[in-house]
């Protein structure tokens, strides 16, 4: 099955009507719905309520459907898991994961929730937030916890507040999580989600720690604001030339499987497997950026 592109992930509070009415018209890759640290503890039942009726009455498009349920030690998570598996949520994300059996309970409720709903069994996925040091040393665990995870986001708010610090400039304080984290996920085969970026009018600052998240090979970032979606893709979208190279990748390595090889020289570069699963990467991206057309051919704009 075809990797489906994460580039954003955007947080939207479950208990603010207008937000989760209109989620679906910004266009980003997953909509996460919260009903953790946005939704005060007066309004837990009536967000969970609010998102159970929107899934089953919206249409989000294309967008991958996420749940930020609470905590596994709160009185709401059973009743938020079993809600959003009943309305067909695509995958809940855990907060404040520090263990591989803090995902095994969860995927236990899921279980539990597909069977008395009459949902075909493993059909929702599950992804963690690592929000502390624990959760950031046990990431390989975690990440290989169950099949099916589909990632692990960085939540540096938590996570910088746990390591008596906070967020600067440079993000100096969360390379170690960071690659902690991406290492984890690769190893694992899923995906990896940096943290939110929360100074809305720290625009430069936004693009600087995409940029920089984007070379270490993030495969997105959680939002809060819709704005922040069209930044991220920007970033994320592959130049005319790395299109072009990898559109002569695919071209090459079709030649070398009809002539019964897997390897083929493309103007002296040596073209195999791992040159191929990035070429793909890119021009999954290119395709998600209107960047090719049908007939396979970069776009210029
Ligand atoms: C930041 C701000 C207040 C700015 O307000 P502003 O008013 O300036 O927004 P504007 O740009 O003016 O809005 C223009 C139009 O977009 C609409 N619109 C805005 N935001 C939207 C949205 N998110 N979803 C859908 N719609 C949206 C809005 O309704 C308006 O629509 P309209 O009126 O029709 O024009 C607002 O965005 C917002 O509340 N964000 C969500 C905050 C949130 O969820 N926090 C919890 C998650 S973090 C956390 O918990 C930490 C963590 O746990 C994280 C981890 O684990 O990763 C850790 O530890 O790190
Ligand atoms: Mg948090």
């Amino acid at each position: 099955m075809e990797e489906r592109l994460r580039r954003t992930m955007m947080f939207v509070p479950g208990n603010n009507a207008g937000m989760v009415k209109d989620a679906g018209i910004y266009g980003a890759d997953s909509i996460m719905f919260d009903l953790e640290d946005s939704v005060s503890m007066a309004e837990k039942d009536a967000a969970r309520m609010l998102v159970y009726q929107a899934l089953q009455t919206q249409d989000y498009g294309d967008s991958e459907l996420v749940v930020r349920v609470n905590g596994i030690d709160t009185p709401f998570f059973k009743n938020d898991v079993f809600a959003m598996v009943k309305a067909g949520i695509q995958v809940v994300r855990l907060p404040k994961v520090e263990s591989a059996q803090m995902m095994l309970d969860l995927v236990k409720v899921v279980e539990e929730a597909e069977n008395k709903f009459g949902i075909k069994p493993g059909t929702t996925h599950v992804m963690a937030a690592i929000e502390s040091a624990k959760g950031v040393l046990n990431a390989p665990e975690i990440a290989a916890s169950t099949d099916r995870m589909i990632g692990l986001a960085l939540s540096a708010e938590d996570y910088t507040t746990d390591m008596k610090t906070h967020r600067y400039p440079d993000g100096a304080e969360l390379e170690f999580a960071r690659n902690m984290i991406l290492h984890a996920a690769r190893a694992a085969g899923i995906a990896a989600f940096d943290t939110v970026f929360t100074n809305m009018n720290d625009v430069e600052g936004f693009k600087r720690e995409t940029e920089h998240i984007h070379e270490l090979g993030f495969d997105g970032k959680s939002l809060v604001n819709p704005r922040q979606i069209d930044w991220v893709n920007k970033i994320y979208e592959p130049t005319k030339k790395e299109i072009e190279n990898a559109l002569d990748v695919e071209a090459a390595i079709e030649e070398a499987h009809q002539k019964g090889s897997g390897v083929i020289s493309m103007n002296g570069q040596m073209v195999d497997r791992p040159v191929v699963l990035r070429a793909q990467r890119v021009i999954r991206l290119a395709k998600a950026s209107n960047l090719i057309n049908e007939e396979g051919e970069y776009i210029e704009k």
